[in-house]
């Protein structure tokens, strides 16, 4: 059973290491139920480690994951169903058309044929994929990959959404219905987690976030919390993270 008052994803002292990689750090946080929650960290950061982990697509070396109060580990049958997963790079059985993909996933996951037929053609129809749903996945472009991966995501209807990176290569008409859709998501008691390098996106869209780097969260909370004194998220981003850059100018680059 799901504990209503818990928190929609609650990560304690995740980790994981890949060869001499610490990737993720002995992670504590937890996503309030409800929230749009950002995920944001600079390249290598250990974001999507992190989700991967916090949905059970990947084992953690340690620590322990809990979906709405359920253990993910130890009752991946109670606690998947509640999550919709957009991974990041989806590999995918892409010579399937975009409509019969969505609807393997949707009979995957227990759904009746007539269910499975009315939420395609209503995911299809929202995403403007109407005519790519009949073109091979192979085919589509990365924008549109995405998008029907975000319908996969969301046919079984799931309490809690993850998504690494959903906007990137999204044009700005798709990213405009995705966001429609994640705001209403989020209206009607949803949650959802997505990753980004957007900052301004970030901003406009989530009302929490966690800045991520070296494996660890550097900070986490209200948008405003995070911000603190800083005039804009991007800043503190900045602040938080540092900019390691070496300031070498590239002279060869010039053409006078
Ligand atoms: N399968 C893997 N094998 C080896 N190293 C990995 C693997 N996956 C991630 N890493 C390493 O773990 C660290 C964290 O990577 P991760 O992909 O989680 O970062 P990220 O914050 O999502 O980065 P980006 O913003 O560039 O997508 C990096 O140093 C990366 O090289």
């Amino acid at each position: 059973m799901t504990n209503v008052q818990a928190p929609a994803l609650s990560l304690r002292g995740l980790t994981k290491r890949f060869g001499r990689t610490l990737a993720v750090d002995r992670i504590d946080l937890d996503i309030p139920a409800g929230s749009f929650y950002g995920v944001v960290g600079p390249n290598g950061a250990g974001k999507t480690t992190t989700l991967s982990m916090a949905t059970g697509l990947l084992q953690p070396d340690a620590g322990g994951v809990a979906v709405l109060g359920v253990d993910l580990w130890s009752s991946p049958e109670v606690a998947k169903p509640l999550l919709g997963v957009l991974p990041d790079g989806l590999h995918t059985f892409d010579r399937l058309t975009g409509g019969e993909l969505i609807s393997y996933a949707g009979r995957l996951r227990g759904l009746d044929k007539e269910t499975v037929r009315r939420r395609r053609d209503d995911l299809l129809a929202a995403l403007d994929l109407e005519d790519a749903g009949r073109t091979l996945v192979m085919d589509y472009s990365a924008g549109m990959t995405k998008k029907i991966g975000l319908a996969c995501a969301l046919v079984h209807a799931p309490r809690v959404l993850v998504l690494d990176e959903p906007f990137e290569a999204v044009d700005p008409v798709s990213a405009g219905a995705i966001r429609g859709i994640l705001e209403s998501f989020v209206g009607t008691g949803g949650t959802v987690v997505l990753s980004s390098h957007v900052m301004a996106l970030v901003e406009r869209l989530c009302d929490h976030v966690a800045v991520v780097g070296g494996g660890r969260v550097l900070a986490a909370g209200t948008l405003d919390e995070v911000r603190g004194g800083a005039d804009d998220l991007e800043g503190r981003f900045v602040e938080l993270v540092g900019d390691g850059r070496e300031q070498r100018d590239l002279t060869w680059l010039r053409l006078s």
